[in-house]
């Protein structure tokens, strides 16, 4: 797992979208994986990563018509037209804004009748497209990844999952703070279908989410914090913002920042190791 560090929220946007934006330019399509194929979240630290990529897009550096995306989670419970759906929120923050085709875009159905086949399709599709080549993703404050709330399977796979109370109490802001108000449930791939994607890429901003990086990044693998499981996936890169590291290890920010500028050299000039080279991965294996 790398990590890099940026001054603030921007810089980290600026950077993971830029990061993005190169990894769909140098994609090589092939039969069984004609389209470069992203996974999404919400959430608010995002939006600068979202933001980021209608500049680029708008400036021409780069284009979605090609892309395929699948989002991480969506609430069950309100409809997919309330202002705080994950459907909304895509719609606003991104694929509106971009020239993404409509029908390349997948969110979970919370409405969907049978959920459980819902769930199962969900899993299917991605495995039909070839796989997640890189899956963004946030944390949530107690080191949950998609709605993977502590306690869940590191081998999970997309399905129902009830909310824990503090993402309950986290999700709040969104809904006029009423706490009632807040869906209960949630339809959410798993740790492994992150797991499984090429690439992930964790955008982690803010001081309240420090002790939650802390722990993903210096603790063990551990189902409490299910981002962790990160630290085995071969190509896992955490962005930060300097807020966000106020609970790590001098040692360890030190560390990482000693590393970054020798590794993105590297890649300057070789480009992505190993699986990701050749356009494998856990993925395709699968
Ligand atoms: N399901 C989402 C997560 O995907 C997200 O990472 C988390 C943090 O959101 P924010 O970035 O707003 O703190 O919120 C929810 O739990």
């Amino acid at each position: 797992m790398r990590l890099t560090i940026r001054d603030t929220k921007v810089e980290v946007g600026n950077y993971i979208g830029d990061y993005i934006a190169r990894r769909i330019n140098s994609f090589k399509p092939r039969p069984d994986h004609p389209n470069f194929v992203l996974g999404l979240p919400t959430g608010s630290s995002p939006l600068p990563v979202y933001k980021r990529l209608v500049e680029l897009y708008k400036n021409g550096t780069v284009s979605f018509k090609d892309v395929v995306t699948f989002n991480m989670d969506e609430y069950v419970g309100i409809p997919r037209d309330h202002s705080e759906s994950y459907h909304t929120f895509m719609f606003k923050s991104f694929f509106s804004l971009v020239d993404i085709t409509p029908s390349n875009t997948h969110i979970l159905d919370g409405e969907a009748e049978d959920l459980y086949k819902e769930c199962e399709d969900y899993e299917a599709s991605i495995k039909d497209v070839g796989g997640i080549d890189l899956f963004l993703g946030g944390i949530g404050a107690d080191g949950h990844i998609a709605f993977n709330e502590p306690g869940s399977s590191l081998t999970s796979r997309t399905r129902i999952k009830t909310l824990a109370y503090e993402t309950i109490l986290d999700n709040c802001r969104f809904f006029n703070n009423d706490l009632a108000a807040v869906p209960r449930m949630a339809l959410t791939v798993g740790v492994q279908t992150v797991m499984e994607a090429r690439e992930v890429v964790l955008v982690v901003t803010g001081q309240n989410k420090s002790l939650a990086l802390s722990q993903m990044i210096e603790g063990g693998v551990n189902h409490m914090v299910t981002a962790s499981a990160l630290q085995t996936h071969p190509w896992a890169l955490v962005v930060c913002d300097e807020d966000a590291t106020s609970e790590l290890r001098v040692k360890t920010v030190k560390y990482f920042k000693s590393i970054e500028k020798v590794q993105d050299e590297v890649e300057a000039k070789y480009g992505p190791s190993g699986s990701l080279r050749l356009g494998l991965g856990r993925a395709s294996a699968a």
